[in-house]
Formats: structure tokens, sequence, C-alpha cells
């Protein structure tokens, strides 16, 4: 028996001032879906409990949509997780001067692993780390390169007392093909700690079973693609993964 619900995350990912979805994250692949705030916002009316707001061109590297992201973070009631770009002190703090509940970091935790443990140290449960993966090699810089091996590095971040992970199969991402649920169960398998899963939600039956791995320690899910393609309604999905 599940003993927790799966939160759900819908995602705002912010490219030159727009919400957008990309395919396998891949810069040039985006869709896009208007003003990040009307997204944020139609999302917590649907009553969202969470939101997982991204900053693309600071995570790829093309500039930021830093003030408008804190616009949006500022404006909701519910639980935002803030991610892309995230690799500094002064990034850090802006992020958590948003108010925002968690900030999601990337390429720090491959490029910079003793800063990472020292905000792991300071902020505890503020800080999850996003692994980013395909197949089992870590992607950062916008996922364009190779950050090392993804189990080797869990087991640095568990000793670290890394809190939370955000794991995304990239082959997945944006393309409605349904979750990994093997990765999930794996990296669930390797840590005690929990997992929120990331790409390739398309449908209800994949919220299901990714709800069925709650016991194994997936937290909850992103859901992007589905969400703007109306695949189904956030009403249905927070419907479907109801205990
Ligand atoms: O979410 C995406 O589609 C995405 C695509 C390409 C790069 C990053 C993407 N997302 C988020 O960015 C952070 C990583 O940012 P950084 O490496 O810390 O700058 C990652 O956690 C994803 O949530």
């Amino acid at each position: 028996m599940r003993t927790h619900r799966l939160e759900l995350l819908p995602a705002v990912d912010v490219r030159d001032g727009q919400a957008v979805r990309l395919v396998h994250g891949e810069s040039g692949s985006e869709t896009s879906y208007g003003d990040p705030m009307e997204a944020a916002l139609a999302w917590q009316r649907a009553g969202a409990e969470w939101l997982h707001l991204v900053d693309l061109d600071a995570a790829f590297g093309t500039g930021d949509n830093r003030a408008q992201i804190a616009e949006v973070a500022r404006a909701m009631d519910l639980k935002v997780e803030l991610s892309g770009g995230i690799r500094d002190d002064a990034s850090l703090a802006a992020a958590l001067a948003t108010g925002c509940t968690r900030v999601n970091l990337g390429t720090a935790a491959l490029e910079s692993p003793e800063w990472v443990a020292k905000v792991i140290a300071e902020h505890g449960d503020l800080i999850a780390v996003g692994l980013d993966v395909r197949g089992t090699t870590l992607r950062g810089r916008g996922w364009t390169r190779d950050g090392g091996d993804l189990y080797e590095t869990l087991t640095r971040l568990d000793s670290e007392g890394c809190a939370r992970y955000v794991v995304t199969d990239i082959a997945k991402d944006g393309t409605l093909q349904g979750p990994n649920l093997e990765l999930l169960r794996n990296v669930c398998a390797a840590t005690d700690r929990p997992v929120v899963a990331s790409g390739g939600v398309s449908s209800l039956d994949d919220l299901r079973a990714l709800a069925t791995l709650v016991p194994e320690g997936v937290e909850g899910a992103i859901v992007g693609k589905a969400l703007y393609a109306k695949a189904f309604t956030l009403e249905e999905a927070l419907e479907a993964v109801s205990v």
C-alpha cells in the first residue's frame, strides 16, 4: 500500500521570455506556449501544489530570464522548485531570495563538487540535485556536456547529505514516450533519498505507473509537454494520483 501521494510538479521552462517545451532538451527544438506568468498561474488555478520553474537560457548559457523568473516565483502561492544556471553563490542567493521552496542544481554538481557540498551543508533541504542522464552518463551545461557516471555521483552526493534528486532521462524528455521506470527504480535502489521523476510523462497511466514507485522512493513527477499538449488536464492528473 502506498503511504504518500505522488506529488506533481507542472513545469514552466522559460527561454527568451517565453514558456517553452524542448525535445530531448535540445536548443532549437522549442515549442512556445506564451507568457510564463500566465502558464504558472494556470497551473496554480488548476490546483497545483508545486511549480517546477526553469531558466533555460541560464542553463544553456545564452543569457538569463532571472528577473522574470523571480517575478513568477514571487507571485505564486504554491511551492516552487527553481532551476537553471544556479552555479555559484550569487546565482544561489538570487534564487533563494525569490522565496522558492527549493533549488535544483545541475551543472554545479558535476563541475563544482566542493561548492555543492558546501551549499548542501548550509542549506539542507533547500537544495536538490538534478541528475540529468543519457543512459547512465550525467549531462551538464544545457545537457551538452558529459559530466560523469550517475551512480558514482549519487554515492558522492549521498555522502554529502544531499536531500533529494530530480532524475531526468534526457532521451525521454519532451517526447511523450512514457517515463523510464527502470532508471527510476535503479536510482531508488541506489539511494535512500527521495527522487523526483522527470521526462516522458504522456498519459494518466504513466502517472499511475510512477505512483506505484512511491514506496520505492519516487516522491514526485515533473509534468511538462503532456499538460501543454492537453493530453490530460492537471485536475485529471491530480485525481489520478490521489490515494
Ligand atoms: O528542462 C529542460 O528541458 C532542460 C534542458 C536543457 C538543460 C536544462 C534543462 N532543465 C533544467 O536545468 C537544470 C540544470 O541547470 P544547470 O545545469 O544547473 O544550469 C536542470 O536541473 C533541469 O531542471
